[in-house]
Formats: C-alpha cells, structure tokens, sequence
C-alpha cells in the first residue's frame, strides 16, 4: 500500500477508520470532558456510537475513498484510530501512547502497516500521538502537551531531517473539559488550501508560526465553547469538502463563504468521549496540494 500525506486537506484516496464495537465494560476515563461526561451519567451507549461511526464511514465510501479498518481487540476502545499512527509523505509513524490503556490499539493496525515500505517506531522516552501531528506542505506542526513530549518531537525531527520544519506548539493542557486541549487537532486545523480553523486560546503563547505561514485573514478563529464542541475536529475528503458535525451551522456558513462545502453528520456521541470526526480517522493516501 502507498502512504502519501502532504497535507490535511488533499483529495483523500485511503484512509483507517476506527472502530466503535466490543468496547467493553471498563470505561477509560483518558480524558476530563470524557470523565465529565460520564460522572452526570451521560456516557453514550455503544450502538449509537457505532451507528455514528459507521454512518461515516458511508460517507467516505460514498466519496471513493477506500477504508480500512483496524483488526477487533476484544473490550478495547478502538474509535479514535487517528492517534495511533500518522502519515508524513511516504513515511508512516506508529504511535507510542501516553496511556497505557490505549497502547494495544497500535497493534491492531498491524496487518496494514506491516505492508508499508517506511514505518517508524519512536524510540524508549518518546511519547508521540497522532493527533499532536498535522502535516501542512512544508510544515509538520507537532502540539506538545500531556500525550506528546519532548523526546517524542526530537524524533519526528530526527527522521524528517532535510524532508520538513518540524514546528512544536506548547497546548495549554488543563483538568477541565471546558478549556483542555487534549491534541492540537481539537484547537487547530487547516481546510481548503490556505485556510485554516484554529482556537487560539488552545495554546501556551501565540503560535506565530500558524499565523505566518496561513496569514492572520485565512485563519477562521472559533470560540472557546465551539472547541469545546470539537469544530476544530473536521475531516476534510478534498479542498472544497468537509464533513462535520450536524450542528456546526455557524461553522459550515464560514467555510461556504470561503468556497468549501460540507458533508453534515451526527457525531456527537462521540465527541463525548473527546474526540470527533478528525480523531476517528487515519489518512494513508492523499492527493498533494502545494
Ligand atoms: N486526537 C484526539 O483528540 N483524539 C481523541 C482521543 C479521545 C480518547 N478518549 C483519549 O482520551 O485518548
């Protein structure tokens, strides 16, 4: 299989998409909107998680992108497939997970990735996610918080050395729902091909350099209870198409003015957990844009 990711937003060919059955009893609370969630007794139920998820994978499908899924662990939540590897041009990284309960999902993708030319494991000490890492053209932006450390950085650097700027972005990281940002793709993420959603309060300082490369006007700031919502959290299948939660009106009115379509979905049983559409998925296989 071909890995190919030069960006967020090119014509998407192949993608992983994660799985919501036989998540077991044991809730993993990973996350303060996901514990929030469940201590007012308001923790989604497996169906309707799998309906949401399988409605789009329909919609990818219906896209002509191909989808993979990873292989069942028994009792293992497997949803939030976009943080266990990443693409970076022809190079494929495996995750090393902060939390314990979610390193096996990694193997679960194995069958896939054991056929891919370029796979890189991080070393001891490097903990990397991938949803901390979002591929711009020359750029890989790399949100440095409590799922992705220093030494997880330093070896992206080191294998993508002459090949991209590796830029760290320091997360503001809190214990509340409201303002937490668990990855950068909940506070930032590029659409069309010079456009990007970001939550500026979801950063330490001012990341100066989302602000140079897309220019202060093609960057569509969003609220801090939208992040709450996820808005950051879009998928896009092409340039000019995105799909998005069913009630991100406000959010699909911003990207129609910019010439971007959008696809609407229920997803909001699983942004309960803390994560949404962009967390779900695993792109392999991109057309480039420059
Ligand atoms: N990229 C993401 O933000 N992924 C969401 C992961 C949610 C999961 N419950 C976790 O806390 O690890």
């Amino acid at each position: 299989m071909k890995v190919n990711i030069n960006s967020e937003t090119g014509k998407l060919n192949t993608v992983i998409l994660g799985i919501a059955d036989d998540r077991g009893d044991i809730s993993y609370l990973n996350n303060p909107k996901h514990a929030e969630i469940a201590q007012k007794g308001e923790e989604p139920s497996e169906g309707v998680l799998i309906e949401e998820v399988e409605h789009f994978k329909n919609i990818l499908e219906q896209n002509g992108v191909e989808v993979f899924r990873p292989e069942n662990i028994a009792n293992q939540d497997q949803i939030f497939c976009r943080d266990i590897g990443f693409g970076v041009d022809q190079d494929f990284f495996l995750a090393n997970m902060r939390k314990a309960n979610r390193q096996p999902e990694v193997n679960a993708i194995q069958s896939i990735t054991s056929g891919l030319s370029q796979v890189h494991t991080p070393p001891q000490g490097a903990v990397i996610e991938g949803g901390d890492v979002v591929v711009w053209k020359d750029h890989v932006f790399v949100g440095l918080g409590e799922r992705t450390n220093q030494q997880g950085v330093d070896f992206l650097k080191s294998v993508l050395k002459h090949k991209k700027e590796v830029v760290p972005l320091p997360l503001s990281v809190t214990n509340e729902g409201a303002t937490n940002i668990l990855h950068l793709d909940c506070a930032f993420q590029p659409v069309g091909t010079h456009h990007a959603l970001i939550y500026k309060g979801g950063f330490q300082q001012i990341p100066n350099a989302i602000y140079d490369i897309f220019g202060e006007d093609n960057l569509i700031e969003v609220s801090q209870a939208e992040m709450y919502y996820m808005f950051p959290n879009v998928f896009s299948i092409h340039p000019e198409l995105v799909v998005i939660e069913q009630s991100f009106e406000r959010l699909s009115k911003e990207l129609a003015k910019r010439n971007i379509q959008t696809i609407k979905t229920q997803y909001s049983n699983v942004s309960k957990l803390g994560g949404l559409l962009r967390c779900s998925v695993c792109p392999i296989d991109r057309d480039d844009i420059s």
